[in-house]
């Protein structure tokens, strides 16, 4: 067996490349951070906070930014006697209502042993403690609530927390919410009272373009990387895909540091062009399985027909003739297939994922219908699926129908 041996040719700090790591500077976003630092300043002014709801899709840099200014916020008011601020974050992601969030906030505040448990209390009461602890710590108290659409509509706490010390809930103690979110329908679902309070700033964080991720690599990669470890164009490369793709900072990073990975275990000393399509695809097909886990058993039946329809070269293909493929799949594994309408949902479901791709065809009188095919390679859908469906031989035939027709 080979030894554990440290390898160091391509990463001088490879942490730097992953979702713990707070970067010492933030690209790119001038314009944001100045409109944060204004919604900020009645901190350092000694008034009551503004409310900010910030929001932007996933990997734009909300909670980087977020981190970055306030640990700046913190050093500057230190500077004056009179602000005294605290800071408490939490992400909703598993909390689904305020009650919850509620709970977490308490016991982030007291201290070990002194913790409420997670149930049992009537939802006034949790606030009522909330409030008890904030008060206990006085001064100016900014809550950041990341994730905070996953309190879904249950969020009594948004309306109530910004208005604690007006409803005399608070006495001295003043209470500014940050909520950060990457679902653009939540702010419009939320209850107008406190879509006006929780609101009262907003800031928007598009996409970044492909020479925004350019940048943001090159400042990554001087931490990140070995000196002379990547070839000329991997950056630009790696950012004109997650441009084209999310806009995502978190792509952009994930694509350099798992093509990294790759260089690293072919044992070459330079991250290169092929790197970066490896990583490519493995992500994609980690994509997939994601989308995949989710999935119902149906839901997977019905990608199993895109996929053979694709080995088969004959996608865009319409949802009747994906059903027809649908049903032999499942007569094949034993189960019986649900109604077209219903396999038509679950492609819908499909293309949202990000899986399928579908294009709207007008047929004159007869109405419109819609054609569906692969939207991630077919060798990382056929992957992903060969592990969660127990029809090994009709995979294998449908692999080898693709390998005829040069399908990859
Ligand atoms: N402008 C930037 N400069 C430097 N690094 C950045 C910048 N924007 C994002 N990043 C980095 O990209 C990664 C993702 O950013 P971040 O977590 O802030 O995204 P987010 O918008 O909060 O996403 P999500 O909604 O998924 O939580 C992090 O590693 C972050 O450090």
């Amino acid at each position: 067996m080979r030894r554990f041996e440290r390898k160091q040719n391509i990463f001088r700090n490879k942490d730097a490349l992953g979702e713990s790591y707070r970067p010492d500077q933030i690209e790119e976003r001038d314009e944001e951070i100045e409109e944060y630092m204004d919604a900020l300043q009645p901190v350092v002014d000694g008034w009551e906070p503004n409310n900010i709801f910030l929001y932007g899709n996933t990997g734009v840099g909300k909670t980087a930014v977020t981190d970055y200014l306030l640990d700046r916020l913190k050093d500057d008011v230190a500077d004056y006697d009179d602000v005294d601020l605290a800071i408490i974050s939490v992400n909703c992601k598993t909390l689904n209502s305020s009650y919850q969030v509620a709970v977490e906030l308490v016991n982030k505040l007291r201290p070990a042993g002194g913790e409420i448990s997670s149930t049992g209390y009537p939802q006034q009461t949790v606030f009522k403690k909330l409030y008890g602890e904030l008060e206990a710590i006085g001064g100016t108290i900014l809550i950041v609530l990341d994730e905070v659409d996953s309190i879904g509509d249950r969020d009594e706490l948004l309306y109530e927390l910004p208005r604690a010390r007006a409803n005399n809930n608070l006495d001295s103690t003043k209470v500014g919410v940050i909520g950060i979110s990457n679902d653009f329908k939540f702010r419009d679902q939320l209850d107008p009272r406190v879509q006006d309070t929780l609101c009262e700033r907003e800031l928007q964080f598009p996409p970044y373009d492909a020479p925004e991720l350019e940048n943001i690599l090159e400042s990554r990669a001087e931490v990140a990387i070995a000196e002379n470890a990547v070839e000329q164009g991997v950056l630009k490369f790696c950012a004109a895909l997650a441009a084209r793709d999310s806009g995502s900072a978190r792509q952009a990073l994930d694509l350099l540091r798992l093509a990294g990975e790759i260089a690293e275990n072919r044992e070459v000393d330079l991250i290169e062009r092929d790197h970066v399509e490896a990583a490519r695809s493995r992500l994609e097909q980690e994509r997939v399985e994601e989308g995949m886990r989710e999935l119902t058993t149906h839901g997977r039946l019905a990608l199993l027909a895109v996929v053979s329809k694709a080995a088969k070269e004959e996608t865009p293909s319409r949802t009747r003739e994906i059903y027809e493929e649908y049903t032999a799949l499942c007569d094949s594994s034993g189960t019986d297939s649900l109604a077209q309408r219903s396999v038509h949902n679950h492609l819908s479901d499909l293309r949202m994922l990000g899986i399928l791709s579908a294009y709207e065809n007008r047929s004159g009188s007869r109405g419109n219908y819609y054609s569906y095919e692969l939207d991630v390679p077919f060798t990382s859908a056929i992957e992903a699926m060969s592990d969660v469906l127990r029809l090994n031989s009709e995979i294998e035939t449908i692999r080898d129908i693709a390998s005829m027709n040069n399908v990859v």
